[in-house]
């Protein structure tokens, strides 16, 4: 059963248009990742999930109503999520429970226990990024919206907010996950969306969207001895030859490795510092968005 459904969602601000005939379905329970680069229209579109910001143009239902009906199953962590520096994470805790009838307390399973004293301003941003989840969570939530919510985390950090996003999903909870990290994407998100310009440009699974890209492998290697270039290319599992200094980098299909190998061989050809590269989700973000630099941040 979709939980959230964008029909042709559009929004402008002035003459800017920032969401353009937006539409997709989030399953309940899924991860849902939004993807683009800066200015894509992600922020504004999950705004308009969240019932933070009005379509002008199109539909948006969470559990089959208008978002700002049903307030109360959409847990928020947004960008810009700021408290004042000197506030508690507990006194956070305390007010932020105020305002649901039954509160759901989060801050065992985020290892926030033995921080309640800790003044917000002196938290680490993992600890910060933590917090902000158990408050987007406190009303327990049906669908939680997370946006860009390991930006400026260190590696560590980043993971271990990766398998708190997995606990929450696990406790029930769909996830729509604004993000720039294409492992954090790859790793974490059933189904994801690309917007470009303010509109999806492609919606499917990680795995689907790398399969798409032309040339599902690539092998690097400097050649023993000068090669027929255009023999090479000829080969049916070869879609792109190109030199960069000594090195050839050859793209092509998934039995591309051994395609050149052979080929190779029969040339007496050896290949040195060989190696071979999968294509990944950043590639296929690189293609789809025409370049817009993946984490950019
Ligand atoms: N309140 C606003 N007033 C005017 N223009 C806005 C406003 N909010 C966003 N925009 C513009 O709308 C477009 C889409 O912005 P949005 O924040 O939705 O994109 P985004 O993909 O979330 O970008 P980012 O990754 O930088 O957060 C951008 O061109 C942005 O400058």
């Amino acid at each position: 059963m979709a939980i959230i459904e964008v029909r042709d969602l559009g929004k402008r601000y002035g003459p800017r248009v920032a969401v353009d005939s937006v539409s997709f379905e989030v399953a309940e329970g899924e991860i849902f990742g939004v993807l683009g680069p800066n200015g894509a229209g992600k922020t504004t579109t999950v705004e308009c999930v969240a019932g933070l910001r009005t379509p002008d143009r199109g539909s948006v239902a969470v559990l089959g109503k208008r978002p700002s009906d049903v307030r109360a199953a959409i847990g928020v962590q947004l960008q810009a999520s700021e408290l004042p520096e000197r506030m508690r994470v507990g006194e956070a805790l305390s007010l932020f429970s105020s305002f649901y009838p039954s509160p759901v307390d989060w801050s065992g399973r985020l290892g926030l226990t033995e921080h309640l004293e800790a003044e917000f301003g002196r938290l680490s941003g993992g600890l910060k990024q933590r917090l902000s989840i158990a408050l987007a969570l406190i009303g327990s939530p049906r669908v939680a919206v997370l946006d860009e919510l390991t930006t400026g985390l260190d590696p560590q950090a980043r993971r271990d907010t990766w398998s708190v996003i997995e606990e929450v999903r696990a406790a029930g909870v769909t996830i729509l996950l604004v993000t720039h990290f294409m492992e954090e994407a790859e790793r974490l998100c059933d189904r994801v969306a690309v917007f470009r310009d303010g509109r999806i440009v492609a919606l499917d699974t990680p795995s689907a969207l790398v399969s798409r890209v032309d040339g599902a492998a690539r092998v690097r290697f400097v050649p023993s001895d000068p090669l027929d270039l255009s023999a090479l290319r000829a080969l049916p599992e070869v879609t792109d030859v190109t030199s960069v200094g000594e090195q050839l980098v050859v793209s092509g299909s998934q039995d591309l490795l051994h395609a050149v190998t052979s080929f190779l061989a029969r040339k007496h050809v050896v290949a040195r510092r060989l190696r071979v590269d999968q294509v990944s989700l950043d590639d296929a973000y690189v293609e789809l968005t025409g370049g817009s630099g993946a984490e950019d941040r």
